[in-house]
């Protein structure tokens, strides 16, 4: 299809509130997206267009997370399809999916960017957004937790929590996110309720809430009993093909199973004797009208304390189903508008400081070869409009945005204004990257500041613009580097474009060029994680590079205290320079302290220094943390005291910071370097039979078993290993398994090296081994 023909065919089915990201560059994608998803779609038009912006306490900003392969695009995509989004049910493993839109993703069937969603529900508007499972991606799914103020974990009941789904869960509670829980693959054979719900109490120190009893078992699977109701929903599919949209509702009654009846009578007694020690206005209902006919509690009532109880998180409700066989997604839809909260039900500062004033989060740029970035903006309050101009608080900097759009995948539905609460995507912003803070104007952002200046009282002087700016995402340091070449000088500029693009939209991705070989570097989370570069870079970029062997991003530390001093004295013209410093560096407990290092001067010298000689020196010792004395790696758990500085006058900034840096080098040199591995914690599962060839190979890569657990006819496999040992471990993994074992790799800590690796690794970079 042409594209002229295509952009017809768009206006036909959308008028002109459909645009496409892209239009020109991804003509096969959207062709292919408009046979299978969107041949009909006036209603959908019509209730967007109607409902542009909905009530705030109708939204819903969910995220979905979950350990790699646990089912959340399966979920994601029945979601869709429900809600009537998607006349097609897409399939990851037929590589048809919306919200996996990068072709690798397609390819790999892994979800590697978090794609934002917006749909509607039940009169409720949910903006979701899909959080990848790799541990290589875990930034994408914090950046995700900061702007959502709901998220549905999605669990495979046969496995119940896995790793991943630890550290998901630990940052959905650092960000105080309610959750509700999605027990999938209920038709696995190795399914297991209570195995699954015990272990969301016992790892991940939840208190589940159980909302519903399964009916039938693995491939008897049919439905559940809700809780509330006491109803029966049964999926009587017909055929594999059939798409689970219509399903009964039964009131349960004596003719069904009595074994299941006693099972639903307990779990509801449970259930609302769980409610009620966790809500105390439930607890007086009960007590007052229902203590002795638990029965008769009005299933709205319960609903409500579990809301209540979802939102205070002391509890999550758990729900189960199976995706893939079509069935339990639908409550799951009504869970999250009845469980999870609207965005006014959370609590920002900044609401209050802003007031109507513009105010949102940039938490996702994507590049689009056409349209240039595109920002995802979480707006907090305020409405946003496009063709006005906007100012970024973290680059001081005022810009305008040419369009506002919703996002559906990598199709985009253009809106004339978007109010608080909602996500959008922007067009236009060019200097805004992930992580900023824009409001309406500068103006707007100083009311803000004296807003929450007041709100705190005299003692915030200083730093009021840390108040009024969000905060964004840690980023964490990459553990992996390579070198990476274009595939002739000619493309050297494309490249560095390309690069450009890529980090703004990837915080995580770092390139720096290496001051002695004017390599380009590129340091990642992982192998995947500049795999999927690499591979990006060649498919959206047109550009074949080679990289490097992958290197470990190793650090430095130093064994002993030592003082040293030194002089520098340096004509440069006609002006004389003379700097002399006295410090003394000691290493600290690096388990305590992890990757800091610190900086004190003498209490004498505090008072001495003149303005300008103290950022000076600090400017001399940080830049000496950046470069080790052993392998130029930077330094941790180093803590400098700075005893003396004399500087003649007429002496430089400059001369003083090099002065230190000299000084410094000279101190970490004598005090005896240490190298730092970054040190992994793995988990693999596999089953009994391949577990002594697992632990084998591990044993030759320096690992140490912590434990070993049962899990089903599984061994579980917990250890720490050194990364640098980790090098294409899928691959042997794989072999040594037959393919049946399953891994997840985390970054657990940075540990001293023995001297013998070391010394091997201190040869080998010198290239004499
Ligand atoms: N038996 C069974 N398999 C399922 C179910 N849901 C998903 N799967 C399968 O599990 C695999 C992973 O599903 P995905 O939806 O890609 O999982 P994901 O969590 O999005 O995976 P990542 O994006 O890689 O993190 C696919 O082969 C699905 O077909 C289910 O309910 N039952």
């Amino acid at each position: 299809m042409s594209v002229r023909a295509l952009q017809t065919f768009s206006k036909m089915i959308w008028g002109r509130y459909l645009l496409t990201a892209g239009l020109q560059g991804c003509r096969c994608r959207l062709s292919c997206h408009l046979k299978r998803h969107y041949s009909v779609l006036p209603d959908d038009v019509k209730s967007l267009r109607a409902v542009v912006n909905p009530d705030i306490s109708k939204i819903r900003n969910i995220g979905i997370m979950a350990h790699i392969d646990a089912g959340k695009t399966t979920t994601t995509e029945r979601m869709l399809y429900y809600s009537g989004y998607t006349r097609a049910l897409g399939d990851v493993d037929d590589g048809d999916t919306v919200t996996d839109f990068m072709a690798q993703e397609r390819e790999r069937g892994i979800t590697i960017q978090s794609a934002a969603v917006t749909f509607d529900w039940k009169s409720h508007r949910i903006n979701l957004i899909d959080t990848p499972g790799h541990v290589d991606f875990t930034l994408e799914v914090e950046r995700a937790l900061r702007v959502l103020d709901g998220a549905v974990a999605v669990f495979d009941a046969s496995a119940g929590v896995e790793a991943q789904t630890l550290t998901v869960w630990r940052q959905a509670e650092k960000h105080h996110v309610p959750c509700v829980c999605f027990l999938n693959k209920m038709d696995k054979p190795a399914a297991n309720l209570s195995f699954s719900i015990e272990s969301i109490k016992q790892k991940l120190k939840a208190n589940p809430v159980l909302l519903q009893i399964p009916v039938g078992s693995g491939k008897n699977f049919t439905g559940v009993v809700d809780l509330l109701t006491n109803q029966k929903l049964i999926w009587k599919l017909k055929s594999m093909r059939d798409d689970g949209r219509a399903f009964e509702i039964k009131a349960l009654d004596q003719s069904d199973d009595p074994e299941l009846l006693q099972v639903v009578d307990e779990a509801r007694t449970a259930l609302i004797e769980q409610v009620a020690d966790l809500d105390d206005e439930f607890a007086e209902l009960l007590l007052t009208n229902f203590s002795d006919n638990f029965d008769a509690v009005p299933s709205i009532k319960l609903q409500e304390a579990i809301r209540r109880v979802t939102l205070a998180r002391k509890g999550v409700p758990v729900l189960c189903g199976s995706s893939l066989r079509n069935k339990g997604v639908q409550p799951l839809l009504d869970a999250i508008t009845a469980y999870l909260p609207a965005p006014n039900e959370r609590h920002h500062d900044l609401v209050r400081w802003y007031k109507d004033d513009l105010c949102a989060l940039a938490f996702k740029v994507l590049h689009d070869k056409q349209r240039g970035p595109l920002v995802f903006l979480r707006i907090y309050s305020g409405t946003l409009k496009p063709q006005t101009a906007i100012h970024n608080i973290n680059r001081n900097s005022t810009e305008r945005m040419s369009r506002l759009l919703v996002p559906f995948a990598d199709q985009h539905v253009e809106i004339p204004s978007m109010t608080a609460g909602n996500i959008a995507l922007t067009v236009g912003l060019k200097q805004t990257v992930t992580g900023d803070t824009i409001v309406s104007s500068k103006a707007s952002a100083a009311a803000a500041a004296r807003r929450a200046q007041n709100d705190s009282g005299a003692k915030k002087k200083r730093g009021e613009h840390a108040d009024i700016i969000l905060s964004g995402v840690e980023v964490p340091d990459p553990v992996f580097f390579c070198t990476i070449e274009p595939p002739s000088m000619a493309k050297q500029a494309d490249l560095e474009n390309a690069l450009n693009c890529l980090q703004r939209e990837d915080p995580s991705l770092k390139v720096r060029v290496d001051p002695d070989s004017g390599q380009t570097i590129l340091c990642g989370m992982g192998e995947l994680h500049i795999e999927i570069i690499h591979d990006r870079i060649r498919r959206e970029y047109g550009i074949e590079t080679h990289l490097g062997p992958l290197q470990v991003a190793y650090r430095e530390t130093i064994l002993n205290e030592v003082s040293t001093t030194d002089t520098l004295d340096r004509t440069v013209g006609e002006r004389r320079h003379v700097v002399t410093v006295e410090l003394a560096v000691r290493p600290m407990d690096i388990a305590s302290v992890g990757g800091s290092c610190e900086i004190t001067f003498t209490e004498k010298l505090e008072g001495q220094l003149l303005p300008g000689v103290k950022e000076a020196v600090e400017n001399g010792v940080h830049s000496s943390y950046l470069q080790g004395p052993l392998l130029g790696y930077p330094v941790q758990g180093i803590s400098t005291l700075i005893q003396g500085v004399t500087v003649e006058p007429g002496t430089s900034a400059a001369m003083v910071s090099a002065c230190v840096s000299r000084c410094m080098l000279k101190a970490l040199r004598l005090a005896g370097g240490q190298v730092l591995e970054p040190v992994m914690s793995l988990e693999v599962t596999v089953g009994e039979e391949h577990l002594s060839s697992v632990l084998g190979d591990l044993a030759q890569r320096r690992g140490t078993v912590r434990d070993i657990q049962s899990r089903h006819d599984n061994k579980v496999l917990l250890a720490t290993v050194p990364l640098a040992e980790m090098m294409g471990y899928s691959t042997v993994l794989r072999t040594v398994t037959s393919g049946n074992a399953t891994f997840s790799l985390e970054l657990d800590a940075y540990e001293a090296m023995n001297l013998q690796e070391q010394s091997t690794l201190l040869k080998r970079m010198a290239g004499l081994l």
